[in-house]
């Protein structure tokens, strides 16, 4: 007989007591009392290791996680962009019959991708190096902290110092090409932030949008690219979800001429192929999930949560319960469809005020990337029963080695 899972318990995590909330019900409480019960926190060791000393308590670090109107702003038009720039990064690296890893080379596309939407840069070579101190700070992050020349956290540390630097030289120079020539129709993020002021009518200084598109490249180095991984596994796994896949992205790809690219109407139309990417993060969720800070004494399910405490949400607690997904272990898209699962059940993103502010534009990237792969390729998986680990996000053991083979005209 299986035993019903706690409600809330206790631990101890990073050294702060923390009351893990589970279930629906425990997402729920957390998502529906921000800024009333509680607020968002962050990990001491990232805090470290991504804000610069004067930002830390300081009270504009808040603005710095508030979605900026203009990471939204576009998506619409990223869409094309998306599309040209993974067809191209397919043709480059992925295929015809070659045998490629497809955990590493997602994690190349995406990150270039973001460097061209975020940043507008398109410096292969640039994009390699910074790739590769993006690398040493997700190391950090879980990290002892010790600061000594040598450890994993001190190269963290560097590499934030040496991104910042980066970045600063970037905005500077941006700054000055945009007084030069006010580009009102710039569509990246770091222009945008330079020229439109947010919702409170602030322009951020040099050090906040540095520290905020830090904060965005981050978000999104890994996780889409773990989404995409698993979107692949799952697809070379199951013939009969890639042929469903496969009929939807066919008749968008026979609506196009052929140099038309992919637009925000197709994506509408990938319905299937969302419900697949939403079974894949169900079973395989990139994030694992969030951390909150009581703000007051709270009692939750008869237990005290005292001011100051620490309280944790997770994904696990709810994509595996068979009681809002019946044989949860089984890859099934239709899950979503109609009703779709319970509210507070399917949580890749999060939920209430602090929901991933990517979130949209995750699923463009998922689905323009699918859309790439599957209208073209079949996939075959090199490894059979490749082991699965665990950073705490999933990784396939051997890179989830695959070929992709182009479909007989
Ligand atoms: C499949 C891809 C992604 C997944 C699964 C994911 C998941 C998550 C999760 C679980 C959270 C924590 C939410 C909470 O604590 O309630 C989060 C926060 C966040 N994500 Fe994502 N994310 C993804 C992609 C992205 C992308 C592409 C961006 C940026 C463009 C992004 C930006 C953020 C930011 C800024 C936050 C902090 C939100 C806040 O604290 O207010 N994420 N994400």
């Amino acid at each position: 007989e299986q035993s019903t899972p706690p409600k809330v318990f206790r631990t101890s995590l990073m050294g702060e007591n923390m009351a893990v909330m589970c279930g629906a019900s425990g997402n729920k409480f957390l998502f529906s009392n921000e800024d009333k019960l509680v607020t968002s926190w962050w990990p001491n060791l990232i805090k470290k290791i991504l804000y610069f000393p004067s930002l830390l308590n300081d009270a504009s670090t808040r603005d710095l996680t508030k979605p900026h109107r203009a990471l939204l702003q576009f998506l619409k038009q990223y869409v094309e962009i998306m599309d040209l720039m993974a067809h191209k990064h397919i043709d480059m690296d992925w295929a015809p019959n070659k045998k490629v890893k497809v955990y590493l080379l997602s994690k190349k596309y995406t990150f270039a991708l973001s460097c061209r939407l975020f940043l507008k840069i398109e410096d292969s070579e640039w994009v390699a190096r910074i790739s590769n101190d993006f690398d040493h700070i997700m190391a950090g992050f879980i990290s002892l902290p010790i600061d000594i020349p040598g450890t994993t956290f001190n190269r963290a540390i560097k590499a934030k110092n040496i991104l910042h630097k980066e970045l600063i030289e970037i905005i500077k120079k941006r700054k000055k090409e945009l007084t030069e020539k006010r580009d009102l129709a710039a569509q990246d993020l770091l222009s945008h932030m330079l020229l439109v002021p947010d919702e409170n009518g602030k322009v951020l200084n040099e050090m906040e949008i540095s520290t905020y598109i830090l904060g965005v490249l981050l978000a999104s180095h890994e996780t889409t690219s773990t989404a995409i991984t698993f979107v692949l596994k799952y697809l070379s796994e199951f013939p009969d979800v890639y042929d469903a896949v496969l009929k939807e992205q066919m008749e968008i790809a026979k609506s196009k001429g052929p140099e038309e690219f992919l637009n925000w109407n197709d994506i509408q139309n990938m319905k299937h192929s969302w419900n697949v990417a939403r079974e894949s993060m169900r079973l395989s969720p990139p994030g694992i999930g969030g951390f909150r800070e009581a703000l007051t004494d709270f009692t939750y399910e008869g237990f005290t949560v005292p001011k100051g405490w620490k309280t944790h949400w997770t994904v696990h607690s709810t994509h595996k319960n068979p009681e809002y997904f019946p044989d949860p272990e089984k890859f099934d898209p239709s899950r979503f469809e109609g009703e779709g699962p319970v509210p507070y059940t399917f949580v890749p993103f999060g939920g209430g005020p602090h929901m991933c502010h990517g979130k949209e534009y995750a699923r463009l990237e998922l689905l323009v990337f699918m859309y790439n792969v599957v209208s073209r390729f079949k996939l075959e998986k090199v490894v059979p029963n490749e082991k699965i680990t665990y950073n705490p996000s999933p990784i396939p053991a051997n890179g989830l080695p695959m070929r992709l083979q182009p479909h007989k005209m």
